[in-house]
């Protein structure tokens, strides 16, 4: 068996070396010639699986370590009966994260708390839903759109009209060019136009979904407009005056906890032993490391919404990747390369549950709040 991976798909050699031989190469750089002896290609993002990378080659399973599926024809590897395999929701944890710490910065930018927020949630899938849940439960009001769900399934639904109409807009839903509602520009100058001038839109999906030209135009023509963008419609390259607008620039890292990366490994290995007709045999939990920091506590004179922030920005802080990036755009003489650097280089981050906080008897209602968040709660 050989098995071609991205160089940057964690635990390959934990999961895979006993199928075969594994090679791995840059995943932007892969091309046809490397597959000519592949069995098994393993790839993330970055790379277009089509007919132009397969044809001709005995590629029989591709599988990828993301959620998001946009980068492969589907149809091609099906008429062709090659197998093929995703991540699904494998790092969604990590974008609800990356969510709740965009929040609490625009929260305390505005002097707000996190129920002072009305947040409009498109895409009511593993992210969408997940956020929802945590978002409600901490009190927040939320609008959901999808139409491809029920609301018996997932809660109350709205019209994208009425989720527009949000504090807060965020996207959840992927990149799609067809079908009955295809979502590349789903967002563009009318539908900024319908939403509140101090609105904040959040893109954490993919760039294609936002017209970033529209945008850029909006953020400039209100002031008061925020958008926190972690993806960018031309990837890797950075509409830079779109960049310094933004209230919160990153590089497509909101899914890249060390959890949801790993994850995504091992929902690939399942596939790829049940394709081969093998039993699991090594599971995640082997191989996650523990935490660097495991708790944090809380004494009792503690606002809930500041012990929030707080706990969200112990775990996860936002601050720190939208400060890299700019400053590493700014000194850029290669965006691309750069761009794909931050990604490569990206630093150990756990994702919320992952971080125990400890809250004083007494303190129910900080226990509860912080739990609703996702936390671990411990009673001291
Ligand atoms: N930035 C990152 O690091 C990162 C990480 C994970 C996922 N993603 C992206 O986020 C997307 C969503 O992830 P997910 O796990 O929730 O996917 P999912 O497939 O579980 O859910 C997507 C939801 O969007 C809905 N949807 C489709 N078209 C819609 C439309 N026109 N309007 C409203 N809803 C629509 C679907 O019905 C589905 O419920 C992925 O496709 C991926 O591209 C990005
Ligand atoms: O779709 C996904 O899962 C995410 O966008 C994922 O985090 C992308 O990471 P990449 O494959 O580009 O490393």
């Amino acid at each position: 068996m050989r098995i071609l991976a991205d160089e940057n798909i964690p635990l390959i050699d934990e999961f895979f070396a006993d199928l075969g031989t594994i090679e791995r190469r840059p995943g932007r750089q892969l091309c046809r010639d490397d597959l000519l002896h592949t069995d098994v290609l393993l790839v993330r993002s970055v790379t277009r699986v089509d007919q132009s990378l397969l044809e001709g080659t005995p590629v029989k399973f591709v599988a990828t370590a993301t959620i998001g599926t946009d980068h492969i024809d589907t149809d091609y590897l099906t008429a062709n009966n090659i197998g093929f395999a995703s991540s699904p929701g494998c790092n969604a944890q990590a974008v609800v994260d990356y969510v709740l710490s965009a929040l609490s910065v625009l929260t305390d930018t505005r002097g707000q708390t996190f129920t002072d927020l009305s947040v409009g949630i498109v895409g009511v899938g593993n992210v969408g839903g997940l956020l929802r849940q945590r978002l409600e439960t901490m009190g927040v009001t939320v609008m959901a759109v999808d139409p491809f769900k029920q609301p018996e399934d997932v809660g109350e639904l709205v019209s994208l009209q009425q989720a527009l109409q949000a504090d807060v807009v965020t996207l959840h839903t992927p990149l799609t060019l067809d079908g009955p509602h295809p979502t590349h520009h789903l967002i563009g100058a009318e539908q900024l136009a319908a939403m509140r001038p101090d609105a904040c839109l959040i893109n954490t999906c993919r760039g294609g979904v936002v017209d970033g030209q529209a945008l850029k135009a909006h953020l400039n023509d209100h002031g008061d407009f925020e958008a926190v963008l972690d993806v960018w419609e031309h990837e890797p390259y950075l509409d830079l005056a779109l960049m310094q607008r933004a209230l919160i620039a990153t590089p497509h890292i909101a899914g890249y906890s060390l959890d949801g990366k790993m994850r995504g490994t091992e929902m690939i290995y399942h596939a790829v032993s049940e394709f081969l007709g093998l039993p699991v045999r090594c599971k995640l939990a082997q191989f996650l490391p523990e935490p660097g920091i495991k708790r944090v506590n809380f004494s009792d004179n503690i606002p809930v919404h500041q012990a929030l922030r707080t706990a969200i920005r112990a775990s996860y802080e936002i601050r720190v990747d939208d400060g890299v990036m700019r400053a590493a755009m700014r000194r850029s003489e290669d965006q691309r390369a750069t761009f794909d650097q931050l990604r490569r280089d990206y630093p150990l981050r756990r994702d919320i549950p992952v971080l125990k906080v400890g809250v004083p008897a007494r303190c129910l209602d900080l226990g509860k709040a912080l739990e609703a968040a996702g936390f671990d709660v411990r009673v001291k």
